[in-house]
């Protein structure tokens, strides 16, 4: 049982989790910070948080646990100014979408509190954000992907993984490089071509009869262009290397594709096509990515 959780950024994210432990009665107390006194009021009107505090250092100081939840070009300057303000009772998470940017501000501000700190990424989420957009089942039968340090300490670890379990997620704990490879591949490269898709379209002037006759499967793909513009830029640029590098491998398919189109090589395409059908249907049959929900 949380006695007083502290959640920076009560959006989408640090909502869903208030709202969710305080369904299940695993917190006493939620207090909310968020930059703008709006978004502290609507958090607090719908139901989100208990208490809004008018600084992160109103919000830190009596907690046990404080949870992380604003964009990844914000995380360095919470945690700086959080820092002074936590002792080595509080533990401290976050949920950021890659984990070795958010660990190195950490160690930087934290200092000999570092080992407080359980690096987190919930792997739910969707197209919407802000307060309104948070739900307390958001974490049910969804990954929680903890990257915990050779620093991190076992029973903070233990905490923050009983804290997700509570709210309905299964939890993996991974090093932090590997998950930023591997989230890369799965969500920040599909998000950037997503954008980029619907970002040229957009611009072309037949863009209207263009979108009035769009089926499903541009439905399906272009949803995720929805999302959030600042908290996606700062998903790019901190976690730079692995969306970089996966570009360049997905640039180098699409120039193959493009050869074979040019050239009339239908059989590169069909043995292309199929065999990434074959991966979707077997490889990739995973709940999730079979339904057609966002994940
Ligand atoms: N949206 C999604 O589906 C998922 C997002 N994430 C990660 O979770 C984090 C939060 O994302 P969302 O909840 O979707 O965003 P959101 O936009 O819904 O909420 C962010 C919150 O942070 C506040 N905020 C922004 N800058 C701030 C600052 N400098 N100081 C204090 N508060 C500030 C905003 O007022 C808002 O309350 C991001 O790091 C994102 O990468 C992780 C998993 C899924
Ligand atoms: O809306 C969707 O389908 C998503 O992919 C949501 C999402 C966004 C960012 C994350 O770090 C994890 C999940």
């Amino acid at each position: 049982m949380i006695k007083r959780l502290a959640v920076i950024g009560v959006g989408l994210i640090g909502g869903s989790l208030a709202l969710a432990l305080k369904k299940n009665g695993q917190v006493a107390q939620v207090i909310g910070y968020a930059r703008s006194e709006a978004v502290r009021h609507e958090a607090l009107q719908l139901g989100i948080i208990d208490e809004a505090a008018a600084s992160i250092a109103d919000a830190v100081q009596q907690a046990d646990m404080v949870f992380v939840a604003v964009p990844m070009g914000a995380m360095a300057a919470v945690l700086a100014e959080l820092a002074p303000y936590v002792n080595e009772k509080t533990i401290i998470t976050d949920g950021g979408s890659a984990k070795q940017q958010v660990i190195e501000a950490a160690k930087a501000s934290l200092g000999s509190l570092f080992p407080n700190f359980v690096p987190g990424h919930p792997i739910a989420g969707t197209e919407k954000s802000g307060p309104s957009a948070a739900f307390a089942e958001l974490y049910e039968a969804h990954r929680v992907v903890l990257t915990p340090t050779s620093e991190t300490r076992h029973d903070a670890l233990e905490q923050v993984q009983q804290m997700w379990q509570q709210v309905g997620a299964d939890v993996f704990v991974m090093d932090a490089e590997q998950h930023d490879v591997v989230l890369a591949a799965t969500s920040h490269l599909p998000h950037v071509l997503a954008f980029n898709l619907v970002g040229m379209l957009a611009q072309r002037d037949d863009c209207e009869a263009v979108l009035r006759y769009a089926a499903g499967g541009f439905r399906d793909f272009s949803r995720i262009a929805s999302s959030d513009a600042i908290m996606w830029r700062d998903i790019c640029l901190g976690n730079r290397e692995a969306v970089l590098d996966l570009l360049q491998q997905y640039r180098a398919g699409l120039a193959q594709i493009e050869a074979a189109i040019r050239t009339g090589d239908g059989d590169y395409l069909s043995t292309f096509f199929n065999q990434a059908k074959q991966a979707r249907d077997s490889r990739f049959a995973e709940p999730g990515l079979t339904d057609n929900s966002e994940v």
